[in-house]
């Protein structure tokens, strides 16, 4: 007979079961239908925001620590490994990397309107003014007027025609200096008279004086002003790894921060007595009735005399303020001096490298220009050949490893894969000149490469004029191959001057020298290692002995 409490009992386990099958069931459910959800919803979610493939991450930092000294090379590695589109985490940075020609027209074209801004890097902070500047500048109203700035009235043709005469003189003290040096049987650091070259050039544009040379500006002036532009240039260049683990920032072990500081105060305090100094010869120019000539304003003497702007807020300015002219002039000394000694260092070593290529440029520069005269401006669209020797230097030393990274501002899909708001974009130009998939024999410098496709080189150099059909382009064709200057909204504004800087030097080195490594170093020893950086130099200064081969009265 079963008690009440054996009644009960049972009555409660059977409760107890029932309850307990009735919980195991809606786990049961609730798993399942977790992974129904997981594997359809969340899947078709994945599918949607799927990024493009890319290298294990690690936590916390990412794929930062898979790059070393030379990141252009590692993510060229990547697209070899994971396809033409790779996506990268850098701390807590989004980052996509290519090297396809494709993909970067789609960048930079098709979507030029996603992917035209810059990160707010602690550099551009910094060192460009806040991001006041252009090159810096995220996309924006502030950049769009400081890039007309430049377009309208710096870098015109006019303006640029005004200091022609600037540049043969500044060309002919190049050659002039390294006649002096090749009389005394000395070897010749290429660095140092290239970068003189092209910093000259500039700063008599841009400040209406030169640091280098016999004519330059005081040497306690020029002394400073070469070892700041030197520390901005490296640092403009450094991958800070405070910009992708903010909590870096606190370390900082290598002060690089505090060095940012530093550069900042010393760079403006240099630009605030540039402007003093150009008011002033302003002011006195006026008390005499005499108004600077238009030819021979340089950059900041325009900017001073542009008339501000109402930004839409009924605050019209009389004149741009001091931080906007400091930031454009940061800006062209920054983006037109390394880049262009850069490019004339690394065609000068492939040159010297290749004998043959060194004689097929002179004989071009012989039926062109001939040895009774030095080259002029007007030549160098005639030289097809030598443009040629730069191309093939673009391809292979492309001053911008990674152009200068832009940042894209919303969601957006490229070839089907998710790219988030917010992504740091690196376009390898080191790497799609390296693309074995659209150039063969990469690591051979074969400017003969790039002549036009009906063109047939003996001809070239034979037919001086130089007809629409086979001229020979510097900057980017439709087909993408070479990106020199970028292309799109950021496409450099300089290109036109930087093509005339990096002809002009190289037209007038091989028209006046030949040359040879020094003595005792064979030519196909001549180093080609790289450092990264903003831009990228050869790792070693390039030293060479040159021998003159026109008529002495020519180098005076
Ligand atoms: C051989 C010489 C030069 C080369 C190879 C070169 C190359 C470049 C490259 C690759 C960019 C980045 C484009 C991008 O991020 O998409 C750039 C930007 C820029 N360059 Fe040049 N450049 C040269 C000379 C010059 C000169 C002579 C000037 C001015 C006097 C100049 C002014 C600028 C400026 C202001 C920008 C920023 C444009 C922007 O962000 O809107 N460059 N250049």
């Amino acid at each position: 007979m079963i008690d009440l409490t054996s009644f009960v009992i049972v009555l409660l386990c059977t409760y107890l079961l029932n309850l307990i099958n009735y919980s195991i069931f809606l786990f049961g459910a609730y798993l399942i239908s977790k992974l129904l959800h997981f594997s359809f919803v969340d899947k078709s979610k994945r599918e949607i925001n799927r990024l493009p493939p890319g290298p294990k991450q690690w936590p916390i930092v990412g794929n930062l620590f898979q790059l070393g000294q030379l990141p252009h090379r590692d993510m060229a590695s990547f697209c070899e490994k994971y396809g033409p589109l790779v996506y990268l985490r850098l701390g807590n940075v989004d980052a996509i990397t290519t090297n396809d020609p494709e993909i970067i027209r789609e960048i930079l074209v098709q979507q030029d309107d996603v992917f035209a801004s810059r990160p707010r890097t602690l550099a551009a902070i910094h060192l460009a003014y806040g991001c006041g500047d252009v090159a810096l500048a995220p996309l924006g109203p502030k950049w769009k007027r400081m890039r007309r700035i430049c377009m309208e009235h710096l870098l015109t043709t006019k303006r640029l025609e005004s200091f022609a005469k600037h540049r043969a003189d500044e060309a002919q003290s190049l050659v002039k200096d390294i006649w002096t040096k090749a009389q005394k049987g000395q070897i010749v650091d290429l660095r140092e008279v290239l970068g003189g070259f092209s910093m000259n050039n500039v700063t008599r544009m841009l400040l209406g004086k030169q640091y280098f040379g016999a004519e330059s500006a005081g040497p306690q002036e020029a002394m400073e002003f070469m070892h700041v532009t030197h520390e901005l240039f490296w640092l403009l260049g450094v991958i800070y790894l405070g910009d992708y683990l903010p909590f870096w920032r606190w370390i900082d072990p290598h002060g690089c921060e505090k060095k940012m500081r530093d550069v900042e105060k010393r760079i403006d305090d240099f630009h605030r007595r540039i402007i003093e100094e150009h008011r002033k010869k302003k002011g006195s120019k006026n008390n005499n009735n005499n108004n600077i000539d238009d030819d021979e304003m340089d950059f900041v003497d325009v900017l001073l005399s542009l008339p501000g702007e109402d930004e839409g807020d009924g605050n019209g300015k009389q004149h741009m303020d001091d931080v906007e002219i400091k930031a454009l002039i940061q800006d062209m000394i920054a983006a037109a001096t390394d880049t262009s000694a850069v490019t004339n260092e690394w065609a000068m070593a492939e040159v010297i490298r290749h004998p043959h290529v060194l004689k097929k440029i002179q004989e071009e520069l012989d039926i062109v220009v001939g040895s009774g005269r030095m080259v002029t401006e007007s030549d160098l669209i005639n030289l097809k050949y030598l443009r040629c020797v730069v191309r093939e230097t673009f391809r292979m030393h492309p001053a911008g490893p990674f152009l200068i990274p832009h940042e894209s501002i919303r969601d957006t899909k490229i070839n089907g894969y998710y790219i988030p708001a917010k992504t740091r974009v690196f376009i390898n130009t080191h790497g799609l000149g390296r693309n074995t998939k659209i150039w063969d024999n990469i690591d051979e410098f074969r400017p003969e490469r790039h002549l036009p496709p009906n063109g047939d080189e003996k001809n070239m150099i034979l037919t001086s004029s130089s007809s629409s059909s086979n001229r020979v382009e510097i900057s980017h064709g439709p087909d993408f191959k070479i990106l020199p200057f970028s292309a799109g909204k950021r496409k450099c504004p300089g290109a036109p001057l930087g093509v005339k800087l990096v002809l002009m030097a190289l037209a007038r080195l091989f028209h006046c020298y030949d040359w040879n490594p020094p003595n005792g170093v064979k030519h196909q020893d001549i180093d080609t290692n790289e450092v990264y950086g903003m831009t990228m130099p050869k790792a070693k200064p390039l030293m060479a002995i040159a021998k003159p081969r026109l008529p002495p009265h020519l180098y005076q």
